[in-house]
């Protein structure tokens, strides 16, 4: 397939002109499948851009939030019919910039459009309850106000859906935004940007600058007239975030790390556990803080399972991801790469047995691109770090347990807890696992990863902020509850 790239400059978006920044800097935005190829050039910007981009969404704030919530969702859902006119371009953006098949980003990018129109519909919705005073003759009832200017720090994972999970509720409750997209999908940031730009939503409502984390990350972080933050990516950075965000009183929310498992019991349906055990851990080349990481499995049927898992891995295709017949895309940038290299390292080094994968693909289709092979090792123990520590790649751990007793306390035995899968035809089985399994998000006969948008999203442990996002939810973060009392 021909694709056509624009080697364009992408500006940053503030107060409703693109612009560049004063640094005169740019940096590359390149393909993982081959990194020769440029797909954007990024503003490499400064803290005084963020604070001038701050600056107009305070002003503008103060008329934003005096329109109807019907009003802000028409700006939604015109965003939505643009997102959904440039769907196939946007994709193709995303595939480029990151590396997932082209399948998997139009779906993203459906799935963008859809939060884009839930959202707007939420500006219809109630937003407080009428509760019983003690005075007979008072009216009390609870209100919702927004926070003010909200910074959105985004990773390069879901460079769609996430941007839009966090600026779509934040604009309906009447908050404006400031974005920093990660730099190696900015460039599709920006076309999601475009997107309100042309649906007509006022000038400083939406702002975006791009540049480093360390810089633009920590300008919004540490601005006194950003009233909330919201963020995805690692946990080191979200930490460092929350941490700036609390010491000045802002509002923050972090959704983090994860180290997934899946159960599989002996009475489960192997055919569906391989399935979903490949899908959820080797989608999206394994970058998924939901993927599945660990699979512990039931000594009865391990021998069978692991047989079936692997001759499935043997089949998956690796390529560039605009490809048709390619299931799996190259790791989204180098970093990550060498951090999956590792990881398969440590792995062989700590005693664990590679069962499949384990190397970077070699030969001329591969050289300029970032692949490896889904990888799985067996004899896994759970305290060996490749049990422990997100990979964030296609690597799986098997791990062996001899009932499921055993497999919930293993499964239990990490630090983090966003997402967690059992397979299993037996009731109490399920049920033990919804009551004692620590994740935010527990799935029966289904695979670990796969967010619905109109669900709360999130993790326990050191997954998340503790605080959820996306459905209902979103509206505990981006707002403040007034308790009234008139009388
Ligand atoms: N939970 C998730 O969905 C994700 C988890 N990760 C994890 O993080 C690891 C590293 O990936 P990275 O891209 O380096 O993630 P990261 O946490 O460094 O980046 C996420 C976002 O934070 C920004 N950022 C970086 N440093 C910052 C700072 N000091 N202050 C404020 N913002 C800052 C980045 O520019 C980006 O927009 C991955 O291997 C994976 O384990 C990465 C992406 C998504
Ligand atoms: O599984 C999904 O669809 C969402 C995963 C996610 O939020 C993430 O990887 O950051």
């Amino acid at each position: 397939m021909t694709v056509e790239t624009k080697k364009e400059t992408y500006l940053n978006y503030i107060n409703g002109s693109w612009v560049g920044s004063s640094t005169g800097e740019v940096k590359p935005s390149i393909n993982p499948a081959n990194k020769d190829e440029v797909v954007g050039y990024l503003q490499m910007s400064t803290k005084e851009e963020v604070d001038k981009a701050v600056s107009v969404a305070k002003q503008a704030q103060k008329t934003w939030k005096r329109l109807s919530g019907s009003e802000r969702g028409s700006y939604l859902h015109k965003a939505a019919n643009v997102l959904e006119s440039k769907l196939e371009e946007v994709a193709k953006c995303m595939t480029l910039e990151m590396g997932k098949t082209l399948p998997e980003a139009k779906g993203e990018t459906a799935r963008g459009v859809a939060i884009l129109r839930y959202y707007a519909g939420e500006g219809m919705r109630k937003v407080g309850d009428v509760i019983p005073s003690t005075d007979s003759k008072a009216l009390m009832f609870t209100s919702r106000v927004p926070l003010g200017v909200v910074g959105v720090v985004t990773p390069w994972n879901f460079p769609v859906a996430i941007p839009i999970w966090k600026m779509a509720p934040a604009l309906i409750y009447g908050n404006t935004v400031v974005i920093k997209p990660a730099q190696e999908t900015a460039v599709t940031c920006a076309k999601v940007i475009q997107c309100f730009e042309e649906a007509g939503i006022p000038p400083g409502v939406v702002n975006m600058v791009t540049g480093s984390g360390s810089v633009i990350g920590q300008a919004l972080t540490d601005n006194p007239d950003v009233n909330g933050i919201t963020f995805t990516g690692s946990n080191e950075v979200g930490k460092s975030i929350g941490q700036g965000a609390l010491a000045r009183g802002a509002k923050y929310q972090l959704e983090m790390g994860g180290k997934n498992p899946v159960i599989v019991a002996a009475d489960a349906d192997i055919e569906l556990a391989v399935e979903s055990t490949i899908s959820g851990a080797f989608r999206s080349t394994g970058q998924k803080c939901t993927a599945t990481s660990r699979v512990i499995v039931e000594r009865a049927i391990y021998e069978t399972f692991k047989e079936k898992l692997v001759e499935k891995t043997r089949e998956i295709t690796i390529g560039d991801g605009l490809q048709e017949g390619i299931w799996m895309g190259p790791c989204a940038n180098e970093d990550q790469l060498k951090t999956v290299l590792s990881y398969i390292e440590i792995g062989k080094k700590e005693g664990a047995t590679l069962l499949a994968g384990g190397n970077r693909l070699k030969g001329e289709e591969y050289e300029n691109g970032f692949f490896v092979e889904p990888t799985i090792f067996e004899n896994v123990t759970s305290e060996m770090t490749i049990a422990q520590e997100e990979i964030f790649g296609p690597v799986i751990a098997l791990i062996q347990v001899n009932n499921l007793e055993e497999a919930l306390q293993i499964a239990n035995d990490v630090q983090f807890g966003l997402s967690a899968s059992i397979f299993t035809s037996n009731i109490q089985s399920m049920l033990s696992f919804i009551e004692d399994m620590e994740a935010g998000l527990v799935r029966i006969n289904s695979e670990s990863a796969g967010v619905e948008l109109q669900a709360p999203f999130g993790g326990m442990k050191q997954s998340s902020s503790h605080s959820r996002e996306q459905g209902e939810a979103a509206k505990d973060f981006f707002t403040s509850i007034k308790t009234v009392f008139v009388k």
